[in-house]
């Protein structure tokens, strides 16, 4: 490079750094120089023979600001000493002068016409880059899948349809309440990650149990990258006491911390209540125990954060474990003002199953009889559904569209009826894909020890608790069951077994039995230990290799962990509450089994736990098969069950008379479930078809995906190494002269990544690449954002471009500037618009595509680019001006459609929705009145669209 020539004054600015903004040389000595960049108060020192420099000079027409803040177009330009000074009329009113080292430093320098006329050019695969992540941009901001292909999950139906539903609605609050295992972590995750992509959501608070905490983190951050911070008692103080903020809560923008926190101390409580979150999560949600007169301190906590809260999302796999009243308590958390009476509540419940007949027929495809007609002309009014049944039932219609009649009505019902809209709840019967259960029993002599303990007939369910402790003699050595578990371990050595049983004290027992016994290490998890010791236990559990054979919980292990790499469960006991029973299996039975699901239980003969294990198996069939109605059975049985308990050695007898009851209530309540309203829920909690259309959508996405290519563009212009590293795998590392100091989220060593879900899925140490992860959406704000490849020139070979002419090509944004809330890129993604014109002022837009031809462009050195572009500057600016013409009548076009889209769109779901909430009450005024606003003030945002050329390319004919 041929040595520059400076001097102090001159104004200059970085090739590399344009966001220095405009330099000036404040100091030379021996072979460096000196810049000062006062907008972004930087000094840099250069070698002076090979500085990244360009020098600033404008020309008559530019125009050019002040220090001060005034404009002034230039007229004419004089030199002195190597300085120039430019003259022109001030604020076009009287005649000024302007030093260069008065221009403002701020005057922004990565305008593409600036740079083309100041010779600062890039290389045209920077160019190129520009173009093609202006289009990905485009692209994925008018998508409707936001938020639900970037997750390292499979794609189930089920959840995508709930989160899909769920999570575009503005501030969503829904009780998600999947059966056991179906997925609700992952589809409150997919909310969750829909609301942050979109903008919907920035603040986020989840409150879990606390054994489940690391679980959350881990899930978080593996599956979607969400990196959140875990807050206890100590992280709180730690944070008050650096002075970080006084609220702590206030200092982290996604919170995930123990409920335990917020109910144990006021002042946390009050902190997080102050903490201005956009969506609350709460997990095992069935733990907010509530009664009318008397709620407990959880339920209240949770209330005053959902007061606070816009959206708020409740996970329970068993809404109705505490019984109605508390499944009542939760929707009223949702919706208070609508859920204030549980009275009234009770009643509606009962009113959906002429509801829920009529549209099991419809789904059906049996006939209506004339009440069923009567009854939809009734509830979704005259004016919608006579054309619909008369379409349905003329004889003469084809049956298809009679089958598109029977659809529209059946979506009609579902969506305006039942808990539709603030509920979910699906169901293995309806997902389908899980392995089988079976069951094991064990029938074990009463030993004597335990024969002649008084005491309540319950307390036989765990008999070992009524022993007094006394060394040498402790329970384990005699009971039974812990030799029967030792055989059971000996016969599945090379198995994984999960043991259950309902006490802290019993698990401590039977480690130490196996300990003392056998020799057997087996992992503790306990309410007593720490949970980073019920971490510690359940990772060396799972370890496949080195860890241990079996993993003994109490009662806490039941709920919402995931052990189903292993398929043996192990019921020492049972718990007499049959949605804790399912809780348990749960752990096993869950997505991702790929095993046949093995139940033992061992029990004392003639004793309650057979009773209770008969009840459980031949009553309520809940071993082999989820069993929806236990809890309700129980409510109406528990006197019967433990007189059974009683009975049991008097009148063995009754114990037949009580299955015979409970199998004919099952039957019943479970047919009612079927039919009615639990069964309208079902359905509306994923529609088939739509569900089926997402996962095709998003499976297409991801085999079509260009998105590897995108990436290997972007890592070979921004210098960062990839290799293969194996099939569908891939090593990415920054290279030794990368562009930027940092390439967004690639730590030094580099990380190891894939395109391919399926691979993501087995390898979870690997990232999974998606246009999704932060890697990438940074990496394309990294190239918007910066000036790079916005100004190009090459010379070109081609028929309509003779040598010594030239073309301008214009890369033009049309965008629309609206807070990311309103999701406007939904109509309006910043869209490119691409002009072409000629030298001789001819628009070549649709003739001429270099992009299709990029082995015609020859790069072409600066100083060349320079010689022609100064006498023609003139010409250029023309031709600009020409091309922004061109772009306003496109852009015109394009936003007419924009408005009339959205219009369409948001008078279609509003009539939905003031349709719903005439019949349907859990749809809130509120959701009405938001959407009117949304309309209203998107339509001013969209007339505010503007267009911004945002990138030239010159071709020059060589
Ligand atoms: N789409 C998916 N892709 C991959 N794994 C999944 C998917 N959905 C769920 N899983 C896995 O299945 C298991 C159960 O999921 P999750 O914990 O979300 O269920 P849950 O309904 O919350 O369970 P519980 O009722 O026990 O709380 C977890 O191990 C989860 O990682």
């Amino acid at each position: 490079m041929p040595d520059l020539q400076f001097a102090p004054g001159q104004c200059w600015i970085s090739d590399t750094e344009l966001e220095l903004g405009l330099g000036i040389v404040t100091g030379m000595s021996g072979r460096t120089l000196t810049l000062q960049f006062s907008a972004s108060d930087t000094i840099r020192t250069y070698a002076t023979d090979n500085a990244p420099l360009t020098r600033v000079l404008f020309q008559a027409g530019d125009k050019i600001e002040s220090r001060q803040g005034w404009k002034m177009t230039i007229q004419s330009v004089t030199e002195s000493d190597a300085l120039v000074t430019y003259h022109g009329l001030r604020d076009n009113t009287s005649p000024a002068s302007l030093q260069e080292a008065a221009l403002n430093p701020f005057m922004p320098f990565n305008r593409p016409q600036a740079r083309l006329f100041a010779g600062l050019l890039d290389k045209n695969e920077w160019y190129e880059l520009r173009r093609e992540t202006l289009a990905h941009r485009q692209r994925l901001e008018k998508s409707d899948l936001i938020g639900l292909g970037g997750a390292r999950t499979e794609l189930l139906p089920h959840q995508l349809y709930i989160a899909h539903e769920a999570g575009r609605r503005l501030a969503p609050r829904v009780l998600l309440a999947d059966e056991v295992g179906l997925g609700k972590t992952i589809e409150a995750c997919l909310i969750l990650h829909t609301q942050l992509l979109t903008g919907r959501a920035q603040r986020a608070l989840i409150v879990v149990p606390n054994p489940l905490l690391h679980q959350w983190l881990v899930e978080l951050l593996r599956r979607f990258n969400l990196s959140f911070s875990l807050f206890d008692e100590e992280r709180c103080q730690a944070i008050e006491s650096s002075g970080q903020s006084e609220n702590p809560f206030q200092a982290e923008q996604l919170v995930l911390c123990g409920l335990n926190l917020l109910i144990d101390d006021e002042k946390r409580l009050a902190q997080a209540e102050a903490g201005e979150w956009d969506i609350l999560i709460v997990d095992e949600a069935h733990h907010l125990e509530w009664h009318e007169e008397n709620p407990s301190p959880a339920y209240l906590a949770v209330e005053r954060l959902a007061k606070q809260t816009p959206g708020v999302l409740l996970l329970t796999a068993t809404p109705e474990q505490l019984g109605r009243e508390g499944h009542f308590a939760r929707l009223r958390l949702l919706d208070p003002d609508r859920f204030h009476s549980l009275n009234q509540f009770q009643q509606e419940q009962a009113q959906y199953q002429p509801i829920a007949n009529a549209a099991a027929l419809l789904i059906n495809d049996q006939p209506l009889s004339s009440t069923d007609q009567d009854l939809l002309l009734k509830t979704l009014g005259q004016e919608l559904a006579a054309p619909l049944l008369a379409q349905l039932t003329n004889a003469n219609n084809a049956t298809d569209r009679q089958h598109a009649a029977r659809t529209q009505l059946t979506n009609l019902l579902l969506d305006r009826h039942g808990t539709g809209r603030g509920m979910f709840r699906n169901t293995r019967d309806r997902v389908k894909g899980f392995t089988p259960r079976v069951l094991h029993r064990y029938p074990l002599p009463l030993p004597d020890i335990y024969r002649d303990l008084t005491g309540h007939a319950t307390e036989q369910l765990q008999p070992e608790l009524l022993l007094p402790e006394a060394k040498g003699s402790e329970w384990w050595r005699i009971d039974p069951r812990v030799d029967w578990l030792i055989n059971l371990l000996k016969q599945y050595r090379q198995e994984k077994i999960l043991l259950i049983c309902a006490h802290a004290t019993t698990a401590k027992d039977l480690e130490q039995a196996l300990r003392m016994r056998e020799g057997i290490s087996a992992a503790l998890f306990h309410e007593g230990m720490r949970i980073i010791e019920r971490d510690r236990a359940a990772a060396w559990f799972a370890d496949r290799d080195q860890g241990c054979p079996i993993l003994i919980c109490s009662e806490i292990g039941s709920e919402g962990r995931n052990f189903q790499f292993a398929h043996h469960l192990v019921l020492f006991d049972l718990p007499e509450n049959p949605d804790l029973l399912e809780q348990r299996i749960g752990r096993l039975d869950r997505i991702g089994q790929k095993a046949q699901v093995e139940l033992h239980t061992p029990y004392f003969e003639g004793t309650a736990q057979e009773v209770l294990l008969r009840w459980y198996h031949e009553g309520l069939n809940a071993f082999v098969h989820t069993c929806q109605s236990g809890q309700q059975i129980l409510e109406q049985l528990k006197p019967a069950l433990h007189q059974a308990f009683e009975d049991c050695y008097s009148d063995p007898a009754s114990l037949n008379l009580l299955l015979t009851t409970t199998r004919q209530l099952h039957e019943q309540v479970t047919r009612a479930l079927k039919q009615g309203r639990d069964h309208l829920l079902e359905l509306n909690s994923c529609r088939k078809q739509e569900a089926g259309e997402l996962v095709q959508q998003l499976t297409g996405n991801d085999t079509a995906s260009s998105l590897a290519d995108y990436m290997e563009q972007l890592f070979n212009t921004f210098g960062v190494e990839s290799e293969p590293h194996s099939k569908d795998s891939l090593v990415i590392r920054p290279g030794q002269h990368m562009l930027t100091e940092h390439f967004p989220h690639l730590p030094d060593e580099g990380i190891t990544a894939t395109f391919d879900r399926l691979t993501a899925l087995t390898h979870e140490e690997w990232q999974f690449l998606s246009w999704e992860h932060p890697m990438v959406l940074d990496a394309i704000d990294m190239v918007l954002e910066s000036g790079h490849g916005n100004a190009t020139a090459a010379g070109i070979r081609h028929g309509a471009i003779p040598p010594g002419s030239m073309a301008l090509e214009l890369l033009f944004i049309l965008e629309c500037p609206a807070p990311k809330l309103l999701q406007a890129g939904r109509f309006l993604p910043p869209t490119l618009l691409r002009i072409l014109i000629d030298q001789h002022l001819n628009d070549r837009s649709d003739d001429i595509d270099f992009s299709t031809q990029r082995a015609a462009l020859n790069s072409l050195p600066k100083t060349v680019v320079q010689k022609i572009v100064t006498p023609l500057r003139q010409r250029i600016q023309t031709m600009i001006t020409l091309g922004e013409q061109l772009a306003d009548e496109q852009a015109r076009a394009t936003l007419q459609e924009a408005i009339k889209h959205m219009h369409t769109r948001y008078a279609e779901e509003q009539s939905r929705l003031e349709a719903l909430r005439k019949i349907n009450p859990y749809v809130r005024q509120s959701d009405v009145d938001q959407l009117q606003n949304i309309e209203a003030s998107l339509r001013r945002h969209l007339d505010s669209s503007r267009v911004r050329l945002d990138s030239v390319r010159l071709a020059i004919g060589i």
